[in-house]
């Protein structure tokens, strides 16, 4: 297995307050991972210096795509750290509602088009036939993810655990070798949590997409991560197989607020 993602005491500082404090973290390629942590431990901070929401104060993020060469991507916009096989979902949901499936589908492939602008207003012949390829692998992407039947439904209208599958479906098409998703089962039903859980795991094995999760939902966590790293107040306090973080004496604090080691 080869290290896609390598970040290196990474620490984010809104003014006086460490919202990430030195946190090192490391993935190999067709890993599921998880990060977890009680309300405002830097988890969605974290994500957001990966992806190149914010800049991280100190530190570094270093990816090796698995066709490609190690590389910071440290301070580069969103739009490049995408196109580099970095694609992830928001933990509040993000879709274009008054667009089709299909059509948020498509924006998210839009990315891996030669095509640009001149293209679109010109179109030479290329064009049309880029335009179909697009169509045609963004239907068989919501195919993947059982999402075929609402291909020309407004976004909106969908049930809300569709919703956050179309989330997967449109980060999916930038055709990315990693996937960050930012509490992918929140407010989703025990049915919804099951079915996301087989989606990821056909993800993984399927589609060969490495997965980094942030989620509350402890036993999606427990049964998904092969690793799960744990954040309190932006530091690191703990790393391991769910067994061992389950029973971590400063996990447990963590999330119960009391020294129950003692
Ligand atoms: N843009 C910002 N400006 C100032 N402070 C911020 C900003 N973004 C996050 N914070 C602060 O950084 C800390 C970490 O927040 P973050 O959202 O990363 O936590 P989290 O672990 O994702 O929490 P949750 O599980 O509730 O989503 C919090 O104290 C938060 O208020």
């Amino acid at each position: 297995m080869s290290r896609i993602l390598e970040v290196k005491n990474m620490t984010m500082d809104f003014g006086g307050l460490r919202a990430v404090n030195r946190v090192n973290i490391g993935m190999q390629q067709g890993e599921i991972i998880a990060l977890i942590g009680p309300n405002g431990a830097g988890k969605t901070t974290f994500f957001n210096c990966v992806t190149g929401v914010y800049t991280p104060t100190g530190g570094d993020v270093m990816i090796c795509p698995p066709q490609g060469e190690l590389q910071s991507i440290k301070g580069a916009k969103p739009s490049r750290i995408s196109a580099k096989g970095l694609a992830r979902t928001f933990q509040n949901i993000r879709l274009f509602p008054n667009m089709t499936v299909l059509e948020n589908v498509m924006i998210g492939r839009h990315n891996r088009l030669k095509t640009g602008i001149v293209g679109a207003i010109f179109r030479p012949p290329g064009t049309k036939a880029e335009e179909e390829q697009v169509l045609h692998d963004s239907y068989e992407i919501l195919k993947k993810l059982n999402l075929g039947q609402y291909a020309n439904d407004l976004a909106r209208n969908l049930p809300y655990g569709a919703q956050r599958r179309l989330e997967i479906a449109r980060a999916l098409a930038t055709e990315p070798f990693l996937l960050l998703l930012d509490e992918p089962a929140a407010g989703m039903n025990p049915q919804e949590t099951k079915t996301l859980e087989s989606l990821i795991l056909k993800i993984r094995d399927t589609e060969k997409v490495s997965i980094f999760l942030i989620e509350h939902d402890m036993s999606l966590v427990m049964s998904l991560s092969e690793r799960i790293y744990v954040m309190d107040y932006g530091k690191m306090i703990a790393t391991g197989t769910p067994e061992e973080v389950r029973n971590d004496p400063a996990v447990i604090k963590a999330y119960l607020g009391e020294d129950v080691s003692a």
